[in-house]
């Protein structure tokens, strides 16, 4: 499944919050969106899994015109897990993840063999299992977060769309929650702050300032001193990891400065 988007544009009333966005993801490609806090990046996702109305351009997930599709038909086809994820009733985990099964039911359809299989397999692969029975208001926020990939997971969809996926999580979620949405083979749009993380899990980055795409490319042609430095104002050592074969970004505080100029970092 693909997605493809033409000068999208989204305003709240008179304030321009996106401007002119184009973005391609292909099948199965694992892209990123990086970009400074209020960049956009948050806006650009939520219009494209409906929670904002674009007032500008045209979003096709394969032939089908994303900003048209009724909610139901859209949650068959991508999920989300979103950045503040408000579950205002009190549920229980595996109520949670159940619902993830809801647009491939038809009202009062009850959980099938298959829909059960599928919720336990989806807390299995988050490390949620054993918490199956919990309420969810009572869990950290890492094993919350937890429990929404997991529910994303339930929905069986061909994409995903992930708004900081890794808040909350400690390091080893951190890598067991990407590891897992890489191994899936689907395709993947992802909001993401560590630069590292997006180093080691993206195909391609967009790159976003105040409300525009400022460039895009493969993760080493977006992630180069220059570009960190013109995006974020935060000089960085960037170099390719011995084992990862990927770029590997290490920042230089301003304490720093004279070893930064003289490049011996
Ligand atoms: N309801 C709202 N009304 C007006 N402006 C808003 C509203 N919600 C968000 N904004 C503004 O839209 C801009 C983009 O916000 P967005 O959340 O998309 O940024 P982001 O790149 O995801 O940021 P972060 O990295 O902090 O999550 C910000 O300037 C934000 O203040």
């Amino acid at each position: 499944m693909k997605l493809k988007a033409e000068s999208v544009g989204f305003s709240y009333s008179d304030k321009i919050i996106l401007n002119d966005i184009s973005l391609d993801v292909k099948n199965k490609e694992f892209v990123g969106i990086i970009g400074p806090n209020g960049s956009g990046k948050s806006t650009i996702l939520k219009n494209f899994y409906g929670a904002l109305k674009a007032n500008k351009g045209v979003a096709y997930l394969d032939d089908d015109d994303l900003f048209c599709m009724k909610a139901n038909s859209r949650a068959t086809k991508l999920a989300v897990v979103g950045q503040e994820d408000s579950v205002t009733f009190d549920f229980k985990v595996e109520e949670i993840v159940s619902m993830g099964r809801n647009p491939h039911k038809k009202l009062f359809d009850g959980a099938t063999s298959i829909d059960k299989n599928i919720i336990h397999n989806a807390l299995r692969q988050v490390g949620m299992d054993t918490m199956a029975k919990r309420q969810f208001r009572n869990l950290s926020g890492g094993e919350k977060q937890r429990v929404i990939i997991a529910r994303a997971l339930a929905q069986k969809t061909d994409f995903l769309i992930l708004d900081e996926p890794t808040n909350h999580l400690d390091i080893s979620y951190q890598l067991q929650v990407l590891d897992l949405v890489k191994s899936l083979n689907i395709t993947v749009l992802a909001a993401i702050h560590d630069l590292n993380m997006a180093s080691l899990y993206c195909d391609r980055l967009y790159v976003l300032k105040n409300g525009s795409v400022y460039s895009s490319g493969l993760v080493h042609e977006i992630l180069t001193p220059e570009l960190i430095y013109e995006v974020y104002g935060v000089y960085a050592d960037v170099r390719v990891h011995p084992i990862t074969q990927k770029v590997m970004i290490t920042y230089l505080p301003n304490n720093l400065k004279q070893l930064r100029e003289e490049k011996v970092v």
